[in-house]
């Protein structure tokens, strides 16, 4: 007699052994049946890991996070299951979220947070610990995927995503453009565009049937902004403010116009996603996004996809051809006086020998139309914002906005143009500036994650651990700046309190390695700017209770718009 050995008969009768002999009864008999077999148990398989995983979110948002992590000592916010706390901190504008968790739960400066997932994330306010995040060791605190995924499909994945050896070199190719002599040679081009942007408003006043025009600042400072940038970075005229048609100025607008918390959420829901942010990027290489637009709800997912792989596409098809007109042209793109324009950097850095190698044209093209796409990303947008919120910060403090301009107006009444050392001395514009930077950071917030297990100021931080930068919590803590920190107060830039840190108290442009290679550009830009508009015009709110949403993705931008009561002085 035959004897079938099966896993049943080694069983017996055990339960095991009869589920064995159940399964063995219901084999599969046919090449179907197998395939069928097949899908169900990679179906459960799939069921039992998505299982797993949401008993590992809820175990991380409960019991992990209140009796387990190393981190459950610091107080923060309560975490809801699987998101964590992140509906406040995607939803409250202006990260009205942070600024309210700190001054609730902060102890030492450090309180903690939760991200998506029960991901735990720990905010340090004080400048002990940020300097070394962000000064002493940057290169061990990087920013997480999540992170460098946005800003790279946005900003090119260039100087602001790049870290330790490859960061160092590329910044240090990139200095010399960002040189105060260079700088202040360059200084005449900002009155080249801010002037043909007066003209614009003073018109637009003149056919007002009030002694007002109702404008929309924020658009026209950023096209003029943009001018700026593209001429003395790029040596491109895009003269938006004359020709508002203008591709990247109206490409921009469409991308920077998506900027919102929900849209925030969506995109990195699809960056997260294996090779999400690769599929991202290629197929904002491709054309026939247009197809999209208007076919969705105005704030539908789909909507937000097809304006935003619309925008870059035409935003890198307009940075080939600056970059191309630069590599045919064989001329430098630095205007009169200035030694070097970004673009001649990239220029000379892709296209001469690296390290032994020469690089192919193909790859040396996509390297600069990262770096192209990074300083119009970085430098344009975040600057733009930094000029509106400064003019909303004068509209609704009159008699600051008096003084400055009897400031502005006294050097600009001799000259129009006056040389960078004379707007360097207007100590009252200075002080606007850095309360405005203060308070409306264009930047409002963004992340290092620990990628090493280590203590800082006394705290242990787990690998891993996400350490949000809250820009906008720090300016405005109470702590250092006292009871009226959230106050625009020019004057106080005059009397700077006890416990001011010249780096860490204020620190709209970070600091360390990563800190903004742009900060003085920036400031020159705002200062030639601000001067000359408010020599120029005054700006009040268009009614006793207009208050402009802070949307924010990467900067933080007037949701809407900014439209001001604008009059000739
Ligand atoms: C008010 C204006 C500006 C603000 C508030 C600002 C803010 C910032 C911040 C917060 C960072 C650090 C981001 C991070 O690592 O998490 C940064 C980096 C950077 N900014 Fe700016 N920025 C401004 C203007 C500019 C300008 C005018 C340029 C260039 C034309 C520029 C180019 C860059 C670049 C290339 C980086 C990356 C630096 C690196 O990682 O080494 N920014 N900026």
């Amino acid at each position: 007699m035959q004897y079938k050995l099966t896993t049943s008969s080694l069983l017996g009768d055990s339960a095991l052994g009869k589920l064995a002999a159940l399964a063995q009864r219901h084999a599969p008999q046919t090449p179907l049946g197998y395939v069928a077999a097949a899908i169900g148990t990679l179906a459960l398989l799939f069921g039992l890991l998505v299982f797993a995983l949401i008993v590992r979110i809820i175990y991380n948002t409960t019991l992990y996070h209140y009796y387990v992590s190393p981190l459950r000592h610091l107080k923060g916010p309560k975490p809801k299951l699987f998101i964590g706390n992140m509906d406040e901190f995607i939803t409250k504008p202006g990260a009205v979220g942070e600024i309210e968790w700190s001054r609730k739960y902060a102890e030492n400066g450090v309180f903690r947070s939760t991200f998506m997932f029960g991901r735990e994330a720990v905010h340090f306010m004080r400048p002990k610990a940020l300097r070394q995040i962000l000064v002493e060791d940057p290169y061990s605190y990087p920013k997480p995927s999540m992170a460098w995924k946005l800003l790279g499909l946005i900003a090119g994945y260039g100087l602001l995503t790049v870290e330790g050896d490859t960061h160092r070199k590329m910044r240090k190719t990139m200095n010399p453009a960002f040189s105060l002599t260079n700088l202040i040679e360059q200084f005449p081009v900002y009155y080249d565009k801010v002037y043909p942007l007066v003209d614009v408003l003073r018109k637009k006043i003149d056919e007002s049937s009030e002694e007002h025009a109702i404008i929309d600042c924020d658009a026209w400072v950023n096209k003029a902004l943009l001018d700026i940038i593209c001429l003395t970075a790029f040596g491109y005229d895009a003269d938006s403010v004359n020709n508002p048609d203008n591709e990247l100025a109206s490409a921009y607008h469409a991308v920077t116009s998506m900027q919102n918390g929900q849209n925030q959420a969506r995109l990195n829901l699809v960056l997260n996603l294996p090779f999400g942010d690769t599929v991202l990027d290629w197929a904002s290489d491709v054309s026939g996004w247009e197809w999209g637009l208007n076919r969705f709800g105005k704030d539908s997912a789909a909507q937000t996809f097809f304006q935003l792989l619309n925008g870059m596409h035409r935003i890198k098809k307009v940075s080939k051809q600056i970059l191309h007109k630069q590599l045919n042209s064989g001329e430098r793109a630095a205007q009169a006086g200035q030694s070097k324009a970004i673009i001649d950097i990239i220029e000379e850095t892709y296209l001469s020998e690296n390290d032994g190698k020469p690089k192919s044209l193909k790859e040396a093209e996509r390297n600069m139309i990262t770096q192209v796409l990074t300083f119009l990303g970085a430098g344009h947008e975040t600057t733009a914002s930094g000029v509106s919120w400064t003019l909303w910060n004068l509209a609704t403090h009159p008699e600051a906005q008096d003084k400055l301009r009897k400031e502005c107006k006294e050097l600009m009444d001799q000259d129009e143009r006056p040389p960078y050392s004379a707007v360097k001395a207007l100590t009252y514009l200075d002080a606007v500036i850095n309360e405005s930077m203060r308070i409306t950071p264009p930047v409002p917030r963004t992340v290092r994650c620990a990628s090493k297990a280590s203590y800082i100021d006394g705290v242990y931080i787990p690998k891993g651990t996400l350490l949000p930068i809250s820009n906008r919590a720090i300016n405005m803590d109470p702590e250092v700046w006292g009871a009226d920190a959230d106050e625009f107060k020019p004057e106080r830039w005059f009397n700077l309190p006890e416990k001011y840190d010249r780096t860490f108290s204020m620190i709209t442009f970070i600091a360390g390695a990563h800190g903004c290679i742009g900060r003085t550009m920036s400031y020159l830009e705002m200062k030639a700017t601000i001067c000359i508009l408010v020599s120029n015009f005054r700006f009040e709110p268009i009614s006793k209770d207009q208050s402009p949403v802070m949307d924010a993705l990467i900067t933080m931008k007037p949701k809407d718009g900014l439209p001001l009561k604008v009059f000739k002085v």
